[in-house]
C-alpha cells in the first residue's frame, strides 16, 4: 500500500486537492482515490470547512527533529560505554523472585495536525510564545470549542496502526482539575466514549523485550482517546513561572494499555514500538525527546503465589510524565523495588501519583491518586458527538502504507538484511531512510536493467544498496553535520547519484574504496548521477582486476617463509583444530593486498584464490613431506 503524509491527506480530504509529491513508500503500490467521506461533528461536514482548509499550511510537520534516531544512537553509545556488565545487570533486573510485576501505560502523543483540537489556531511550538492562541484556548468567557475535523486523520491512522476498532460515535467529557496551565479549569477528553478501543501491539525479541517474554508478546490497548494539551510552563528563578499558551489545546491522543506488561524492558519496548508505529503512519509530530510523546506508567506488584491463584492485582501507583525510554524502564524498576520493600516490611502500598527525575534511583510521592470522583467528569455540553464514517476509516486504512513489522519482514525475507539492520533502516530519519533505500533501489534496478516485477532470486544488488543506505550513509552523518533527509526519501546524496555509483560497484567496475570516495563527492555536490562515469574516466578510477594467474603469483609470494602459519591450516585439515584459521587467512590476504596494486585488487578475490592455492598446492606439499 502507498503511504501518504498526513498533511497531504488533510489537503485532499478537506479541499479535494491532492498532489502526488509526498506519497511515501510509493514503490509498494499506488493509492486508490477516495470519492466521498462522511466525517462530521456537531453536524458540520468536511465539505463546508473551507475556511479551515485554506488557512496557513501546517507548521507542526516542519519540526526539524529526529528524536528516535538520536535516542537509539544515544542508547547504543551508553550501552557501549557501560560495557557488558551493564547489559547483564539490566537483563538480571527484569524479575524479582517471589514477586510478579504488573504495568499498564498511558502514552500521550501529539497529533500531526495543522490546527488545535477545538480552535483553528496553528499548532506551532517553535514560534514566539503566545502567538498562536484563539480566544477559546485561554477560556475567554463566551468562547466556544470548534472541533477541527482534520485532527481525525492522524488520530484514526494512529488507532488503526495500533489495531484498534474505530468507534462510529465518540463523545467529549470535561475532566476538572485546577492548575495554571489549564485556563478553563477542566480538560476536554474522551474518557468514557473514546474514538477507538480494543487494540493490540505485538512486540518481538528484536524490539528489545525482556528475555523472559520469549520471542513475542502481545499487549492489549484498552482505548485511544482524543484530548487537549496544557500550556507549557518554564520555571524561572524566584518562583516565577512563564507560560506559553501556544501549546494549550494542541490535539493529543492518550493511548491506554491493559495491565499486561510484566517486565521493565518490555514496558520500554512497548513505548518505543508505539512511537515507531505512530511515526510510520505520520500520525505524531515528534518523539519522546522533543516532548511530543510522554508516558505515565502504572505499577503494581503481587506475590507469585497470589498470581498463580488468580488473585487480584496489587494496588497501583502512577509515575507521571516520563520522557525517555530509559526513564520508563528505570522508574518501573525503582517503583517495583520500593513497593516490594513496603510489602515485605508489612506495610501497604498507597494509590498515589509519583514523580521521577532523570538519573534518579527512586520515585517520589507527588500526591494521592486522583480518582474519577475527584475529576468530576461530565459531558461537555458545547460539543456534539464525533461521527466517523466507515468510508473514511477504509480510506485511511488503505492509504497508511506498510507498517514497520511487515516492512522489516520484507527487508529480511526478500533482500536478506539482518533483522537488526532492517530495524535500523526502518527507524532512522523517522522512517525516511527506508524510503531513500527504495528510491536508490528503483534507480539501481533501472541502471542494471533488472525487471523489478519479476521475483528475481538474486537480490545481491538490493542488499548492497541497503548496506550503503544504512552503513556508508551512516558514516557520513557521523563525520559531517546532516544528510538533510526529507520524508520523501531524498537527501544531500541524491538517490540517483548513489545508484549510479552502486551500479559500477555491483558490476565490479570500481572498488569499494573508490565508491566511498565518490559518495563523498556526491555529498559535496561535486558529482551527479550523470557525471559519475565521467569522473571515474577522468581520474582513471576503473577497476582493472588482476587475472587469476596474477592473484596466484601474489599468493605464492606471500606464503614464502610462512610454514608455521601453513601448519595451522594443516592442523585443521587433519582434524586437530576445531575452527578454520580464518584469522591467519586474513593475515595472508592483508599481505597480498599490500604486495599488489591496490587499484587492481579485490580482497574477496584475493581471499578466494589464496584459499584455493593453500588447499590445492601447499597443504598436499606439507603432507607429502
Ligand atoms: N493494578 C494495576 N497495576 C498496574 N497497572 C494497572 C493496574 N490497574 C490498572 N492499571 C493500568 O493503569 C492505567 C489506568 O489508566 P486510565 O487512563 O484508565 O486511568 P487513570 O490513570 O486514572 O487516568 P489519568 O491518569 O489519565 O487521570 C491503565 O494503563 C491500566 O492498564
Ligand atoms: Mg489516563
Ligand atoms: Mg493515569
Amino acid at each position: 500500500m502507498s503511504r501518504i503524509s498526513t498533511a497531504e491527506l488533510s489537503r485532499y480530504l478537506l479541499t479535494g486537492r491532492f498532489s502526488r509529491r509526498g506519497c511515501l513508500n510509493s514503490r509498494l503500490s499506488r493509492i486508490a482515490p477516495v470519492r466521498q467521506t462522511s466525517l462530521s461533528s456537531q453536524g458540520r461536514s468536511l465539505g463546508t470547512s473551507a475556511e479551515t482548509a485554506t488557512a496557513a499550511p501546517p507548521s507542526a510537520t516542519a519540526a526539524p527533529i529526529t528524536p528516535l534516531r538520536k535516542q537509539l544512537k544515544e542508547q547504543a553509545k551508553a550501552l557501549k560505554a557501560s560495557g557488558k556488565k551493564k547489559k547483564k545487570n539490566k537483563a538480571d533486573n527484569q524479575t524479582v523472585p517471589g514477586w510478579e510485576l504488573t504495568v499498564g501505560i498511558e502514552i500521550h502523543a501529539q497529533l500531526n495536525s495543522a490546527r488545535k483540537l477545538f480552535s483553528p489556531a496553528a499548532t506551532s511550538f517553535n514560534d514566539k510564545p503566545n502567538s498562536h492562541v484563539a480566544l477559546f484556548d485561554v477560556a475567554m468567557p463566551g468562547s466556544q470549542p470548534l472541533f477541527q475535523p482534520e485532527v481525525l486523520i492522524p488520530a484514526v491512522r494512529a488507532a488503526l496502526a495500533l489495531n484498534c476498532a474505530i468507534q462510529p460515535i465518540s463523545r467529549f467529557d470535561r475532566k476538572h482539575y485546577f492548575h495554571w496551565d489549564q485556563p478553563a479549569g477542566y480538560q476536554i477528553t474522551q474518557y468514557y466514549h473514546p474514538f477507538a478501543r480494543d487494540g493490540r501491539v505485538v512486540l518481538h525479541a528484536r524490539d528489545g523485550i525482556a528475555p523472559e517474554d520469549g520471542d513475542r508478546v502481545e499487549i492489549g490497548i484498552k482505548q485511544v482517546q482524543m484530548e487537549q494539551d496544557t500550556a507549557k510552563t518554564t520555571a524561572q528563578p524566584g518562583d516565577v513561572h512563564w507560560l506559553d499558551f501556544n501549546r494549550v489545546g494542541l490535539p493529543l491522543i492518550e493511548i491506554i494499555t491493559l495491565p499486561q506488561i510484566h517486565h521493565p524492558a518490555t514496558a520500554a519496548a512497548l513505548v518505543r514500538k508505539v512511537q515507531m508505529l505512530l511515526a510510520s503512519v505520520d500520525a505524531c509530530v515528534s518523539g519522546m525527546e522533543a516532548g511530543g510523546l510522554r508516558a505515565d506508567v502504572n505499577v503494581s506488584v503481587r506475590r507469585t503465589d497470589d498470581a498463580a491463584a488468580g488473585g487480584k492485582l496489587g494496588t497501583r501507583t502512577e509515575i507521571k510524565n516520563l520522557s525517555s525510554f530509559k526513564a520508563v524502564e528505570d522508574a518501573i524498576i525503582a517503583e517495583r523495588d520500593r513497593q516490594i520493600a513496603v510489602l515485605e516490611a508489612g506495610g501497604v502500598v498507597e494509590a498515589e501519583t509519583r514523580g521521577w527525575s532523570l538519573g534518579s534511583t527512586e520515585t517520589r510521592r507527588l500526591r494521592g491518586k486522583e480518582g474519577e470522583v475527584d475529576y468530576r467528569y461530565m459531558p461537555d455540553p458545547d460539543l456534539g458527538p464525533v461521527v466517523i464514517g466507515d468510508d473514511l476509516v477504509a480510506h485511511l486504512a488503505s492509504s497508511m502504507g506498510v507498517l514497520p513489522d511487515a516492512e522489516i519482514d520484507e527487508l529480511v525475507g526478500r533482500y536478506g538484511l539482518s533483522a537488526k539492520d532492517a530495524l535500523s533502516l526502518t527507524t532512522v530519519d523517522d522512517g525516511a531512510r527506508v524510503q531513500y533505500f527504495y528510491n536508490v533501489l528503483d534507480a539501481l534496478e533501472a541502471r542494471l536493467g533488472l525487471d523489478k516485477t519479476g521475483a528475481a532470486s538474486d537480490q545481491r544488488h538490493a542488499l548492497l544498496a541497503a548496506n550503503w543506505c544504512l552503513h556508508e550513509l551512516g558514516k557520513l552523518t557521523e563525520l559531517s553535520s546532516d544528510l538533510g533527509m526529507t520524508p520523501e526519501g531524498e537527501c544531500n546524496v541524491p538517490s540517483a547519484a548513489l545508484a549510479a555509483i552502486l551500479a559500477h560497484l555491483h558490476r565490479r567496475e570500481i572498488t569499494a574504496k573508490v565508491a566511498k570516495e565518490l559518495l563523498w563527492d556526491a555529498f559535496r555536490g561535486e558529482v551527479t548521477a550523470d557525471s559519475v562515469t565521467q569522473k571515474i574516466d577522468a581520474d582513471k578510477l576503473w577497476f582493472k582486476e588482476l587475472s587469476e594467474d596474477e592473484y596466484a603469483q601474489l599468493a605464492d609470494q606471500v606464503v614464502q617463509g610462512e610454514d608455521k602459519v601453513l601448519g595451522e591450516f594443516l592442523r585443521f585439515k587433519q582434524g586437530k583444530a576445531k575452527a578454520y584459521p580464518q584469522g591467519k587467512l586474513m593475515f595472508l590476504v592483508g599481505k597480498m593486498m599490500r604486495a599488489g596494486t591496490e587499484q587492481r585488487m579485490d580482497p574477496a578475490s584475493a581471499e578466494r584464490v589464496l584459499r584455493a592455492r593453500i588447499e590445492d598446492v601447499y597443504l598436499p606439499r606439507l603432507e607429502g613431506r
